[in-house]
């Protein structure tokens, strides 16, 4: 059978996005904006995509000349939808673990002109061990610091040569948090006040909130779509129809990427914390509120969860009895977008893997179900059983174990540490649990705060783990839906 890239032609574009990401996620969704906008709006423009861990995808995407299949299953507007497009803009790939020279080559071109991004919540951050000379720097707004600063000194501080900046990374205010960090590191550094400047001015930081289900490969489809195909493509991403990216940053960034043109759901707005608020706690609360406790249970997917009479009806409880209670919009907006959301779950063309949303589940749980926990406390005064319960299943399930099988944990080294540590000194007793219980509440480095302090919640997760080690996850779990 042929390969990919030896049935389709690339067309040439200018490089005009800088991608710091590989990951499904922006595959299925900015370089499909990409695809369709130098399609339908004249666009003409491609992307160099920057592999940002030391381990990636990149070689794999690069021995398909950066070529790769979109399929797009869903319901949109009641009728199914089920295409798939050949996505070719990625113009080259960069690991610059390995090309390092080359990715700081790439700052000299002229022509380019975005920064997008999508590290997970785990990405924009500080590493104070980074340094300009390293060959690359750790974290990924260092090594982007080394890049503005190649650029700028390239340019001599030219006016017009910045960039425009549209991280993706679930975290609120990503965009000012992208350049606080960069701002940081360009002080750690001793990098001159001209280029200091040279950032503010000429650079532009939009905070960007987005919305698509992508649960990626479709591993268990891929004979029938390569049949269908007729080609191999190892990098096939699968995605549902549905997508929204809305942009808080300045109305002349839409004339430079018309996505409008392309009919495409990109909304510039001037606040998009309501967007933000609805969406993180909503869909986002949900997946990862319902990934521990779904997962325990013995489900593998986001759909057989949600259609299971026991999990679902827990998640639509999570959902309608203690999201939406902390959020400030209008309740029917609130209850209407929920509604779409459970449909969303439901795809039946897709499976979006609940192990696949337990990457990096810690640092998840803090941005997008702590809120709703804190919040409902304090307007309430009273905990929301079913949220501290999932974090009680979150600290159950990095005990690593799922009925005698192995859960393949990912999350940060130090954390997937902790938890080690923790799980194996645990000696079974009540009390041993209560400190194990503590340790993690107190674990300010995700946290941001010692969760022990708020009132009850210690000994209410200790009894939710307590419950869940007694009974198992199945007979624990129906306490909340008799
Ligand atoms: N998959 C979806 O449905 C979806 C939808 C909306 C938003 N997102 C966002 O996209 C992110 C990635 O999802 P994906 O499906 O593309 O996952 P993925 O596993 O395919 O890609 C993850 C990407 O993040 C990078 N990364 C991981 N940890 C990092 C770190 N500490 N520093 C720098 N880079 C790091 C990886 O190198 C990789 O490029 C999610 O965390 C989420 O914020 C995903
Ligand atoms: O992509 P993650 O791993 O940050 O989170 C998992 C899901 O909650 C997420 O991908 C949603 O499907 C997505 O945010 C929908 O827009």
């Amino acid at each position: 059978m042929k390969k990919i890239q030896e049935t389709h032609e690339k067309k040439r574009y200018p490089e005009k996005i800088l991608q710091i990401g590989e990951g499904n996620f922006l595959r299925a969704f900015v370089d499909w904006m990409v695809f369709k906008i130098n399609h339908e709006a004249g666009f003409n423009g491609s992307v160099v995509v920057v592999q940002p861990l030391k381990e990636g995808m990149v070689e794999k995407l690069e021995e398909q000349n950066g070529l790769y299949t979109l399929y797009l299953n869903g319901i949109k507007n009641g009728e199914v939808v089920s295409e798939h497009s050949i996505i070719d803009v990625i113009s080259r790939t960069i690991n610059p673990y390995v090309q390092f020279d080359e990715y700081l080559q790439t700052a000299k071109n002229p022509e380019l002109r975005f920064v997008v991004s999508n590290t997970t919540e785990a990405g924009i951050s500080f590493d104070e061990n980074d340094k300009l000379e390293d060959r690359p720097q750790n974290s990924f707004p260092a090594k982007l610091t080394a890049f503005l600063y190649q650029r700028y000194k390239a340019f001599n501080g030219d006016q017009t040569k910045g960039l425009i900046f549209i991280p993706c990374e679930l975290i609120d205010k990503n965009g000012v948090k992208l350049k606080e960090i960069i701002l940081k590191y360009a002080k750690l550094w001793n990098l001159e006040d001209s280029f200091i400047n040279w950032i503010h001015a000429a650079n532009t930081f939009c905070n960007s909130l987005v919305d698509r289900i992508v649960p990626g490969y479709p591993k268990e489809k891929i004979e029938e779509i390569r049949k269908e195909l007729r080609y191999e493509d190892n990098m096939v991403v699968e995605a549902e129809p549905f997508h929204l990216w809305v942009i808080e940053g300045p109305q002349w960034v839409k004339d430079e990427f018309p996505a409008d043109q392309a009919g495409l759901d990109v909304l510039f707005v001037e606040d998009l914390t309501p967007y933000r608020t609805r969406k993180v706690r909503i869909l986002n609360g949900a997946h990862t509120s319902m990934v521990p406790v779904a997962y325990l249970y013995g489900k593998d997917t986001v759909r057989e969860a949600i259609e299971d009479p026991v999990v679902g009806k827990f998640v639509k409880d999570t959902i309608f009895e203690e999201i939406i209670p902390t959020l400030e919009l209008s309740k029917e907006e609130l209850v209407n977008f929920a509604g779409a959301v459970i449909d969303r779950f439901k795809n039946p063309f897709i499976k979006h893997y609940l192990m696949s949303i337990s990457l990096n589940a810690m640092s998840k749980f803090k941005t997008r179900v702590l809120p709703s926990i804190l919040q409902y406390k304090e307007s309430k005064n009273l905990l929301p059983s079913r949220l501290v319960f999932s974090l009680a299943a979150l600290i159950g399930f990095y005990r690593g174990d799922r009925a005698g099988t192995a859960i393949e944990l990912k999350d940060d080294a130090e954390i997937l540490e902790l938890y080690k540590n923790l799980w194996s000194a645990y000696d079974g007793s009540r009390l041993g649990l209560e400190k194990l219980v503590e340790q993690v509440l107190a674990y300010e480095k995700v946290w941001e705060m010692d969760l022990n302090e708020v009132d009850g919640l210690q000994k209410q997760v200790t009894d939710y783990l307590a419950l869940i080690m007694e009974k198992g996850m199945e007979e624990a779990v129906k306490d909340f839906v008799r």
